[in-house]
């Protein structure tokens, strides 16, 4: 993909999540910035009015707190760590909720730590209270569970929570926010030579070489773990933008494919990516058999599927879980996510999607299954 066309695929991009780190949030620990927050609320709001959805991890919690409690420097121990992030975290959102009102958007503050994205049941809820705060228009405002997590649970920066929601959700693109323009082939601090890398693909072996520690004192993370939180959205096909938060308009600039800061691209194609990334990370929950015509829409035209193919509807299954389709010889043609539940997919079965409106009284979609949610096999 040349630079041109991944940039202007970030145009077209449908969900992002944005991550802004501590140093930036806090104007290097003086406090939260009020003025950034207020006009990072203002791009996003942007965003939204043209159809793009925003998830926002932010981190600036604990050094927010430092700053209400007059800390100057990071304490060491992990009980003040954590009653700094419960006194920073409050305000923090407070200061959204406000940022936000301005542009009429809801906010939501979720706060998650590693045992919610790795027991299923959890993972499950987290997605689906997520798709429903974007759904009803809010703006979710995530950050980790700071005052409950130990060392064991911990995912330590918010670069890597990024990309993890950012899986969660399937988002299109991360975008982080930190203090340098970019990722450059060193640390600009130390080395005036230093060059942005302008793209790259994500799991690039050069690219973790090149990224060093953060120096701020109030990032944890550094560039290293946004390389790795790169290669770690690329795997469910998001493009993560590393960019400066501080340069003017810069969410909606990259938004318009505008070449600033670093584009992190998935290895082959995001569509590719991302169906992989689903066939292994799912359970399957539930299975529909499809008629002939219907398997051979989805085998050979690449066509999504509609209720009217479907035959027989087993097992229970949420809107957005994974389910197997069965061709009429019994064998697995393919899967995806679903776009209704087992009761109402059992209702709607065999009918023409035109139907569905009168048949559950409501129509979400008209395929069971969208061609972009379909694993062949
Ligand atoms: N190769 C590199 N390119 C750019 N920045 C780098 C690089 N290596 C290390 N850094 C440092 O990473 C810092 C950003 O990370 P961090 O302080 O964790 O910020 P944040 O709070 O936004 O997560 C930069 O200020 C910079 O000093
Ligand atoms: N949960 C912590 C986040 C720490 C962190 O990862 O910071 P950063 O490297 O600036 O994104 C907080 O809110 O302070």
């Amino acid at each position: 993909m040349d630079s041109i066309s991944a940039r202007q695929q970030l145009s077209a991009s449908k969900r992002w999540v944005i991550k802004i780190g501590s140093a930036l949030l806090t104007d290097n620990g003086r406090g939260v910035n009020r003025a950034a927050i207020q006009n990072w609320a203002g791009q996003i709001g942007a965003l939204r009015r043209q159809g793009i959805e925003v998830v926002l991890v932010s981190s600036g919690a604990v050094a927010a707190g430092m700053d209400r409690l007059g800390w100057r420097r990071r304490p060491e121990s992990v009980h003040q760590l954590q009653a700094a992030a419960a006194v920073g975290q409050s305000h923090l959102v407070q200061v959204y909720e406000h940022a936000f009102g301005q542009y009429d958007c809801r906010t939501a503050q979720i706060l998650l730590d590693h045992d919610d994205l790795s027991n299923r049941t959890r993972y499950l809820n987290a997605r689906s209270t997520l798709k429903t705060l974007l759904s009803l228009g809010a703006v979710p405002i995530i950050n980790e569970n700071d005052t409950v997590v130990t060392d064991e649970i911990r995912f330590g920066d918010n670069d890597t929570l990024g990309a993890l929601v950012a899986n969660l959700v399937e988002a299109d693109v991360l975008l982080i926010l930190t203090d340098a323009d970019g990722l450059f082939t060193q640390d600009p601090r130390d080395n005036p030579d230093a060059e942005l890398v302008r793209e790259a693909v994500a799991t690039d072996p050069r690219l973790v070489a090149m990224a060093g520690d953060s120096r701020s004192g109030l990032g944890r993370g550094g560039m290293s773990t946004k390389v790795r939180a790169a290669q770690l959205a690329a795997r469910s096909g998001a493009c993560t933008v590393i960019v400066g938060g501080a340069i003017d308009s810069v969410i909606e600039r990259v938004a318009t494919g505008e070449n600033l800061g670093t584009l992190l691209l998935p290895e082959a194609d995001p569509l590719a990516a991302r169906k992989r990334w689903l066939a292994g990370q799912l359970q399957v929950r539930g299975e529909l058999v499809l008629d002939a015509g219907a398997a051979r829409a989805l085998r050979s035209q690449g066509k999504s599927l509609l209720p009217v193919g479907v035959t027989a509807v087993s097992g229970r299954f949420h809107r957005g879980e994974l389910v197997s389709c069965i061709g009429p010889g019994g064998e697995e043609v393919a899967r995806g996510l679903v776009n209704y539940d087992s009761t109402e997919a059992q209702r709607i079965l065999g009918q023409s999607s035109a139907e569905i409106l009168e048949l559950l009284g409501y129509r979400d979609d008209d395929e069971l299954i969208h061609r972009d949610n379909l694993i062949l096999l």
